[in-house]
């Protein structure tokens, strides 16, 4: 019998907690993080690595008791209805924990039998057809690429029609063709009404989510659009071309009112909290023939490492 609970409508926010604090060994590793996340939207989680992100993940779907704060998910509170939460959340996390030693029609009948799905043959076939695993049916998981792999992993996840995803990194290490094809599915799902937290490293990943959140040091720095995320560094950008621009580098991070410097290819992005001090700082390079200065608009890398840099400044 498929749980009751499953067929009950997700409200509107999906995720809404407050405050959560989770310390291990006497250090705070997530601080007084809030966030909420809407139905239908995929919410990016980003952050350096051991910044929190797989702890925050692990509270929301119950899987671990804040030290203090509160919430809900689901609509169910994470304090003291996890079981609630955790049999409508799809929760992929960063390793593969599929049975290498079982094909992929054998691993996802057998999600589907532990879920006590009806039909777990034809719940398979559905999520091998949706995924485009058809022909690779009897294929062992354990000889699945990493792209395969977490195809698979998602199908596993998405089989008992839960109303959340949390994905924890489900891309890392995986092509850039795969991705795409993971991300689009993402895509797909949401329309249907599928809401999604995913942690990524990757910055296209995250210029594909409705949302972004960034944690450093267990602290929730920035949140929003993308575009909200950028405009709230508050930072003006020029980009600089030219020959050794790596040696210019050296030169202009020196320089006050320039607070971000960052390489991209064979330009510099220059960039400043304060645009007329950032404008007297590159006044001197302006006019050097062998350099050409463009102002441009800040990206989400250059906001990212901005965040990244002031972060280490505050916590140091
Ligand atoms: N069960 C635990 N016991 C002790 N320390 C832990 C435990 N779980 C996580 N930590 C520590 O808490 C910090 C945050 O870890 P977490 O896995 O949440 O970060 P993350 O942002 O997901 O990192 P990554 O991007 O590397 O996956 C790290 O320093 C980690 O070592």
């Amino acid at each position: 019998m498929t749980d009751p609970t499953m067929t009950v409508e997700a409200p509107e926010t999906v995720i809404d907690v407050h405050h959560l604090t989770k310390s291990f060994g006497g250090r705070k590793v997530v601080d007084d993080v809030s966030m909420s996340v809407r139905k239908g939207r995929i919410h990016g989680f980003l952050g350096p690595n051991g910044s929190g992100k797989t702890t925050t993940i692990r509270m929301l779907c119950g899987l671990l008791t804040p030290d203090s704060g509160d919430g809900t998910c689901l609509g169910f509170d994470i304090l003291t209805e996890s079981d609630r939460i955790r049999r409508r959340v799809g929760y992929m996390t960063q390793k593969f924990s599929l049975y290498q030693d079982l094909s992929i029609r054998e691993n996802l009948e057998f999600v589907a039998r532990v879920y006590g799905l009806s039909d777990p043959r034809g719940k398979a076939s559905a999520a091998i057809e949706r995924l485009g695993l058809k022909g690779r049916e009897k294929q062992l998981a354990g000889e699945l690429s990493g792209g395969w792999k977490q195809r698979l992993a998602l199908g596993a996840c998405i089989l008992p029609e839960p109303a959340l995803l949390l994905l924890d990194e489900p891309t890392a290490g995986v092509d850039p063709q795969a991705r795409r094809d993971f991300w689009n599915e993402i895509h797909a799902l949401a329309t249907e009404g599928l809401s999604v937290l995913v942690s990524t490293h990757y910055m296209d990943e995250a210029e594909r989510c409705h949302e972004i959140a960034y944690i450093a040091y267990g602290k929730l720095l920035a949140e929003g659009t993308v575009d909200e995320v950028i405009a709230a560094t508050g930072l003006s950008t020029w980009t600089v071309s030219g020959p050794e621009v790596h040696r210019l580098q050296q030169e202009l991070e020196k320089l006050p009112g320039i607070d971000m410097i960052a390489p991209f290819g064979t330009n510099l992005h220059v960039a400043g909290h304060d645009e007329a001090a950032l404008g007297q700082a590159i006044a001197p390079y302006r006019d050097r023939a062998d350099l050409k200065w463009e102002k441009d608009e800040p990206t989400l890398e250059d906001a990212f490492i901005d965040l990244m840099r002031r972060s280490e400044d505050n916590f140091r």
